[in-house]
């Protein structure tokens, strides 16, 4: 299980002639997440939700407050490996122009070694197929794939170390509707099958309502309204009212 708790993070204003104070984008954030469940992370753009993506995966660290992945620092790289991974909204950049699709899904576990190259070769085209593409796509280059291809594989290499979460940072934003939905659609799928969870950060309450179980509103880097999904209607405050009210309009 993953507990946030408390956490905090500013930044130095950019141009290092800024004298500026630091800017507190995110503020005593605290929650936990539960093996198996899809927690939306929703709030506008500047309100922190990247941020605090990154202070998940333990590529940044907080300022103050802990995030503990079964009571182990997730800023330990031994405590994320084979835990939690992460699908980006840029698939373009994340994968390496250079790999074939083979080698930018086997990259997490090459990282990681300890893997025998022949379960690689054939893990590989499983993974594949398991994101709803056939092995024929294996030494493809990613110039050679759409954007919804692309970001099938970029699910494949996060499902590659069998983690129990995946933070999906906007990760549909990026695709046109259709393909934005199908990729959803697979996300329940390997949820179901997998049991699999997600934190899934977006702007996009309406696609958080189609996967995740319950929803963490932030405004300004703040919690403002924690509800089930199930729930969303009742929300309480005046912000994640007026999120709701565009959506439905
Ligand atoms: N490395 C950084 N250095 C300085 N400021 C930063 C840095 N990263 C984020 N910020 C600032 O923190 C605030 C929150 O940014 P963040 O990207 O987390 O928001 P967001 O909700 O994900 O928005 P978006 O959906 O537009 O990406 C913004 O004001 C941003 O300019």
């Amino acid at each position: 299980m993953l507990k946030v708790d408390r956490i905090s993070k500013s930044y130095r204003p950019k141009g290092w002639l800024n004298k500026a104070h630091r800017k507190q984008v995110l503020h005593a954030i605290s929650f936990e997440w539960d093996r198996g469940e899809c927690l939306g992370i929703i709030g506008e753009s500047g309100s922190g939700k990247s941020t605090l993506g990154r202070l998940l995966l333990g590529i940044e660290k907080p300022d103050h407050g802990i995030i503990a992945w079964d009571g182990q620092p997730i800023t330990d790289r031994n405590v994320r490996q084979g835990n939690i991974s992460a699908v980006f909204q840029d698939y373009t950049s994340s994968i390496n122009p250079f790999y074939t699709v083979r080698q930018a899904i086997m990259e997490p576990l090459k990282l990681a070694g300890g893997s025998p190259p022949s379960f690689m070769e054939s893990y590989a085209g499983k993974l594949l197929q398991q994101v709803g593409m056939d092995e024929s796509y294996l030494d493809k280059y990613p110039h050679k794939l759409s954007g919804g291809e692309a970001q099938r594989v970029c699910i494949a290499r996060a499902l590659s170390t069998g983690p129990a979460c995946i933070v999906l940072d906007e990760a549909i934003s990026s695709l046109d509707g259709s393909v934005q939905m199908q990729v959803l659609e697979l996300l329940r799928n390997l949820s179901d099958s997998l049991g699999v969870g997600y934190i899934f950060i977006t702007h996009d309450i309406a696609a958080a309502a189609y996967l995740c179980n319950r929803m963490m509103i932030i405004q300004d880097g703040r919690i403002v309204e924690m509800v089930e999904t199930k729930q969303l209607k009742d929300v309480q405050s005046p912000y994640a009212k007026e999120l709701l009210r565009k959506v439905m309009a």
